[in-house]
């Protein structure tokens, strides 16, 4: 059974309704998000070359990688090492779980409290809700889940491999940025990463609600593993594009925390998920993330960011979700900020 979006839509609808019978500035929703966009393949980066290449296909594999994070924030790998069983196995667990009942899955036991989320619960109008219901995982929930399911092992599973893969691309954009790589073995340890495990059930009115409103990611780096129905967009030179699936790649973004680490280097890229009317998506998501107490600092002469923690960072998120109704983000720690 499907969380009641049906409702959530008719009340924030009503809302915007009488808003605009009474003249209160409710900015239409009819829409931007109609706006035609172009369907490109992203940059495809063959990321066996870090380990069977010469030191030539090496280094120009990681130019690539640099390359694609400077100026898309958003890239594809192909030949990643994670290996189809386990990708398959993670998407047949996690139809699984969404197919149990909206009121089991709201109180489920399996992982800690709120990390079942469905809809956007801070949404005070159409533009702000999700038609989507999401797990949000912390990796702890995961190792320390006594209770041995196979959802629970898939999960452990399907994040060791994206760790690995997670790790060599964060150390080998460390090295363009000229950092020191061994940043994100001491500070995102396995416990500190979370998995999120999202579903998109078809909407009947596509072209008014979002799957997943535009965000960045709060993380440094996510790799994301989605089916083939299509739906991701992200801006490119200020105009959004669709992501047209690869079913052979796996999607890599920048978050905001490599985005702040690098100075403005690799850029943390908005993006967002439309709605199908009729056919449901699936997407999983690996969030590569720091401790709570690990230091996020640019290393430059001039940084545009003062120095922040991920626990202030986290909290600053939560604050303005739940004042603002949306995520302000990086633009919060900038220095001279005014
Ligand atoms: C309402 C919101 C929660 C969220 C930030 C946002 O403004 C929009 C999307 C949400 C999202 C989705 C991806 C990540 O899970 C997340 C941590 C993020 O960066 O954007 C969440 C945010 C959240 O849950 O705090
Ligand atoms: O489902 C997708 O394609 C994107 C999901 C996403 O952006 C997220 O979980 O942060
Ligand atoms: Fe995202």
């Amino acid at each position: 059974m499907d969380p009641p979006f049906n409702e959530i839509y008719k009340t924030l609808l009503y809302k915007q309704i009488t808003n605009t019978v009474n003249n209160v500035s409710d900015i239409p929703f009819s829409f931007s998000v109609t706006a035609v966009v172009e369907e490109v393949e992203l940059p495809v980066i063959d990321v066996s070359r870090l380990i069977d290449g010469n030191k030539k296909e090496r280094e120009k594999c990681k130019e690539d990688i640099a390359r694609a994070s400077r100026e898309w924030g958003f890239f594809q790998v192909i030949n990643h090492g994670i290996s189809m069983d386990v990708l398959e196995r993670m998407r047949q667990e996690q139809i699984r779980v969404f197919k149990e009942p909206f009121e089991k899955k709201s109180k489920s036991e399996k992982f800690s409290a709120g990390s079942y989320r469905w809809g956007t619960p801070s949404a005070t109008c159409l533009r702000q809700l999700s038609w989507s219901e999401a797990f949000h995982v912390p990796m702890t929930d995961i190792s320390d889940n006594k209770d041995f399911t196979t959802l629970s092992s898939t999960m452990e599973k399907f994040a060791s491999e994206s760790e690995a893969l997670a790790y060599m691309l964060a150390e080998v954009l460390a090295e363009k940025s000229g950092r020191k790589s061994n940043f994100f073995r001491e500070n995102c340890v396995r416990n500190t990463c979370y998995l999120r495990m999202n579903r998109y059930p078809p909407c009947p009115k596509p072209s008014e609600v979002y799957g997943l409103m535009p965000h960045t990611d709060s993380d440094f780096l996510t790799i994301l593993y989605q089916d083939q129905v299509g739906g991701l967009q992200l801006i490119k030179d200020n105009k959004w594009i669709a992501v047209k699936p690869n079913p052979r790649a796996l999607i890599i973004n920048i978050g905001d925390l490599f985005q702040a680490w690098s100075n403005d280097m690799y850029k943390s890229v908005e993006h967002r998920v439309m709605t199908n009317p009729t056919v449901e998506r699936f997407s999983t998501a690996y969030f590569l993330c720091p401790s709570y107490d690990a230091v996020i600092e640019c290393s430059s002469d001039s940084p545009a960011y003062r120095n922040f923690s991920f626990r202030e960072f986290r909290q600053q998120v939560q604050e303005d979700v739940k004042k603002l109704g949306f995520k302000v983000g990086l633009p919060r720690f900038l220095n001279h900020h005014y």
